[in-house]
């Protein structure tokens, strides 16, 4: 099993070149035309198996788009210089190791992450260096946040926080300005270096504070959500899984479909994860037991593992992960980890007794019939994400041009 908890190495400070704001305008200006040209050519990549409902744009998960259908919303990794924003990126989207982290430069530019082509999950991760001044009149943060899904303000717990809260109220406030629907989420990080209770006080201080602070301001409206969180263990996977699922329209149902699931066959529980990510972006409604989630990963990672050194074609043709890809853990303690495709991105992974597992057939009957239900709750989403696009598609059409006629013959 790979992801055992680790024990953090002595921290090592890497050089940390300065940014201007005015590179991160232009930084900016290039991200927007790179965002809608990823878009335009989102859904004719590599994914084409044909397998409608499983693969490219059939499975991804259009979030909530505030600013507009063209315009994808964002999660923003925001945070002082050092407190590990791009050590979440690189661990949690890039299966680097906990350890290398330790050699990563200091990011001097904004740095923007699609997930989207390799993952379920459809939305962009902005990696903020810590240095930059966002809130320089000539930063035009407005766009930023316009079309922001979830705001990720990462606190060093190791560190005096002071000055990240200073940072968090004003990041919190003119974002809360510009786009009340927001979600904030604070991640109290690093806390592998704090002791149990310490992880709690520290925990409360910093609720407390931000809490007085916004209440001072007048904002006690604003909710903060906090997460203790850390590289080194499986909390930054479900802190992140917990951010992803509020930016999930369909997440009720979802949870529904896994519900009846479970219940029909027998299954302690069950999740389902984005497979690259690790990520789970649905579970059923009892309550997650961190030990039970952290085996679920393991058994994510042997199963692509052994896949990439099996299962691929002589000259390396094929996908580790496919619809083939189905896979049992037998435990010592009585329980069988059972897993299966559900989609090019997606995996169901159960928690079955073994007198339950017995009867294996109900619950490939029960899966199938799950299966079919998660393609056709994306495919109605499908629908509408096409319609959407079409009828933008048609009003600029019909856009008049600046001396009052319009483009095209209506
Ligand atoms: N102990 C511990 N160290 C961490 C953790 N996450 C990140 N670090 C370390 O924190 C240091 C800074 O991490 P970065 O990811 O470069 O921080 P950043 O916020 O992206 O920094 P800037 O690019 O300067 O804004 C690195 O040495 C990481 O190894 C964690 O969970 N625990």
């Amino acid at each position: 099993m790979s992801q055992a908890p680790r024990k953090p190495p002595q921290r090592q400070e890497a050089a940390e070149p300065e940014a201007g704001a005015e590179e991160a305008e232009e930084e900016e200006e290039e991200e927007e035309d790179g965002e809608l040209a990823a878009l335009a050519g989102y859904g004719d990549g590599a994914e084409s198996d044909g397998d409608a409902g499983s693969g490219g744009d059939e499975a991804f998960l259009d979030f909530n788009d505030p600013f507009s259908t063209e315009v994808k919303p964002r999660i923003l990794l925001m945070g002082l210089r050092r407190s590990g924003k791009s050590s979440i990126q690189k661990v949690v989207f890039h299966k680097m190791s906990p350890n290398e982290t330790l050699f990563l430069e200091s990011t001097n530019k904004i740095c923007r992450e699609e997930v989207s082509n390799s993952s379920f999950v459809n939305f962009q991760i902005w990696d903020f260096p810590g240095q930059i001044d966002f809130f320089d009149p000539t930063f035009d943060y407005e766009m930023i946040f316009r079309g922001t899904g979830a705001l990720i303000f990462v606190i060093d717990s190791q560190d005096d926080y002071m000055e990240a809260l200073a940072r968090l109220h004003l990041t919190v406030t003119r974002a809360y300005k510009v786009n009340p629907d927001i979600n904030f989420e604070i991640f109290i990080h690093k806390v592998d270096g704090l002791s149990d209770d310490h992880k709690i006080e520290t925990q409360r201080d910093i609720h407390q504070r931000t809490n007085d602070d916004l209440a001072d301001a007048g904002l006690e409206k604003i909710h903060l959500s906090f997460y203790l969180t850390s590289i080194y263990d499986h909390s930054i996977f479900e802190a992140f899984s917990k951010v992803v699922q509020k930016l999930i329209p369909q997440l009720p149902t979802l949870e529904n479909l896994l519900n009846i699931f479970i219940s029909n066959s027998g299954i302690e529980k069950a999740f389902l994860f984005d497979v690259v990510s690790k990520i789970y972006i649905a579970t059923d409604s009892t309550p997650v037991d961190m030990q039970t989630y952290e085996l679920c990963c393991d058994m994510i990672d042997v199963v692509i593992d052994i896949s990439c050194i099996y299962g691929l074609k002589d000259d390396g043709a094929g996908t580790p992960y496919d619809k083939e890809s189905t896979a049992i853990i037998k435990l010592n303690n009585t329980t069988v980890l059972y897993l299966k495709e559900v989609t090019k991105f997606l995996a169901l992974v159960c928690f079955v007794r073994e007198e339950s597992f017995e009867r294996k057939g109900l619950i490939d009957y029960n899966f199938h019939c799950f299966r079919k239900a998660i393609h056709e709750v994306f495919e109605v989403r499908m629908k509408v994400v096409k319609s959407r696009k079409h009828q933008n598609h048609m009003q600029k059409i019909k856009r008049a041009t600046p001396n009052g006629t319009p483009r095209v013959p209506l």
